[in-house]
């Protein structure tokens, strides 16, 4: 209760917290903000609480000090007018009455805020005190020029959080050196929990996932990481310049090793601002587009032996669209990094040598893009039904990108 704060109930906080975090979408569903002042008047009602309970303690305290002043004084002042002290013995008296209750009303302010403090702190070290599920430096290093294909070996999986719920059952396939596999489902089938075990945030129930050949639970998580440069469907910048953002995670790149990401990852909006590569962002500043292409360069960056988009053009227009996968193209033509795709738009699954179909948790088709439009009753027609209806209706219009790969000139025939 001593440490406690009005910040301390966690549940008024975070809310709070969240809701000026998300501003704009909490004014957008709730017309007005109405949670907001839901979350600030709690709040609110506990500092008023301890306002209350501090000043009855300050106010109780400085009564109590002043009256106790006044009964010196008025009983100083008979002992004075008997001539049984003098009146600088009653003046010293007075002054060390004032400077120890002084001492004592300033201690007591202190040791709130030093309890406050406590209160703050524990809140920290009960986050540094958890272990991690995953120690994040136990294990062998992995070579950053290391390449090898990618194995997930009969892969069950479940989250922690929700046990006996089963994501993955017996999942099989492999990823060869330089491959780029798309992986295809409906919402929910698990796709991005392919990611999360590969990026090693879980670990299987059941099986394992190989690289060149080893069990990466033997590898060190955050050297592992490194290897892989990932693409999230909203990415994150974080307060600072573009270059910086780029360079998060690589500090020692060079100026031109961040320009040449860019160029690679189709940045070109940042050589049109004022500033170029200097220029301050924060964490919304730029284009849903931009922000990807941003990714995209700070994934290049690393040279990652494996790169991981997850659903990377899914919520971006048209021409931020093309934008994307035309940097997505390059780094499939290069062939030096293996790619796993998770998307959901038909022009960047299109553009994977290979598709896989994920459903009830494991792989239920795999083939070339050619191979399972062409496939009668195929379960990728029937999960893109509507996207490959729209495609040959607008094959005129649609252009697909340079086929660099056997996939792609396949796919060139078919769109
Ligand atoms: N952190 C988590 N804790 C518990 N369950 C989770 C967690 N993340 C995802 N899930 C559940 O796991 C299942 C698969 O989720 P996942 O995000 O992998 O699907 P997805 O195929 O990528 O979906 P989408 O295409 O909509 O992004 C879903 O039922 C989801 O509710």
């Amino acid at each position: 209760r001593l440490t406690g704060s009005p910040w301390r109930d966690d549940e008024s906080s975070t809310g709070v917290t969240l809701c000026i975090a998300h501003c704009s979408s909490v004014q957008c569903i709730t017309t007005g903000g109405h949670k907001v002042y839901e979350k600030v008047g709690n709040v609110l009602k506990l500092a008023r609480k301890e306002a209350i309970a501090s000043g009855i303690f300050f106010g109780t305290t400085g009564w109590s000090g002043n009256v106790t002043l006044l009964a010196l004084l008025a009983y100083g002042g008979t002992l004075v007018s008997r001539g049984t002290i003098s009146v600088g013995d009653l003046t010293s008296l007075l002054l060390y009455t004032v400077y120890v209750g002084s001492g004592l009303q300033m201690l007591t302010v202190f040791f709130s805020s030093i309890m406050r403090g406590i209160g703050a702190g524990v809140r920290i070290f009960e986050l540094l005190d958890r272990t991690p599920a995953i120690p994040p430096d136990v294990g062998a290093d992995v070579d950053s020029s290391r390449r090898g294909p990618i194995r997930f070996e009969r892969i069950s999986f479940e989250y922690p959080s929700r046990k006996g719920v089963q994501i993955l059952k017996d999942l099989d396939f492999e990823v060869a050196i330089g491959e780029s596999v798309a992986i295809v489902g409906q919402s929910g089938s698990g796709k991005s929990s392919i990611n999360a075990l590969l990026m090693r945030y879980y670990d299987p129930v059941r099986g394992k996932i190989t690289f060149d050949g080893q069990d990466i639970r033997e590898f060190k998580p955050s050297s592992w990481r490194h290897i892989i440069g990932v693409v999230p469907q909203d990415p994150v910048l974080f307060t600072g310049t573009i270059a910086s953002n780029i360079a998060y995670g690589n500090e020692d790149a060079t100026r031109e090793q961040i320009e040449a990401a860019a160029r690679e990852a189709n940045c070109e909006f940042v050589w049109g601002m004022p500033q170029g590569f200097d220029t301050e962002i924060g964490r919304l500043s730029l284009s849903g587009g931009q922000r990807q292409r941003l990714a995209i360069a700070r994934a290049l960056l690393k040279k990652p032996a494996i790169l991981a988009l997850d659903e990377a053009t899914s919520s971006l227009d048209a021409t931020s669209e093309h934008r994307v996968n035309d940097a997505i193209d390059k780094i499939l033509r290069s062939r030096q990094t293996t790619c796993i795709i998770v998307a959901h738009r038909l022009s960047t699954i299109a553009r994977a040598e290979r598709i896989v179909v994920l459903e009830d948790g494991h792989i239920t088709e795999s083939g070339t893009y050619r191979q399972l439009v062409n496939k009668k009753d195929s379960r990728f027609r029937t999960l893109m039904a509507a996207q490959l209806n729209a495609a040959a209706g607008e094959s005129l219009i649609y252009k697909p990108p340079e086929p660099s790969l056997k996939a792609g000139r396949e796919r060139e025939e078919d769109l």
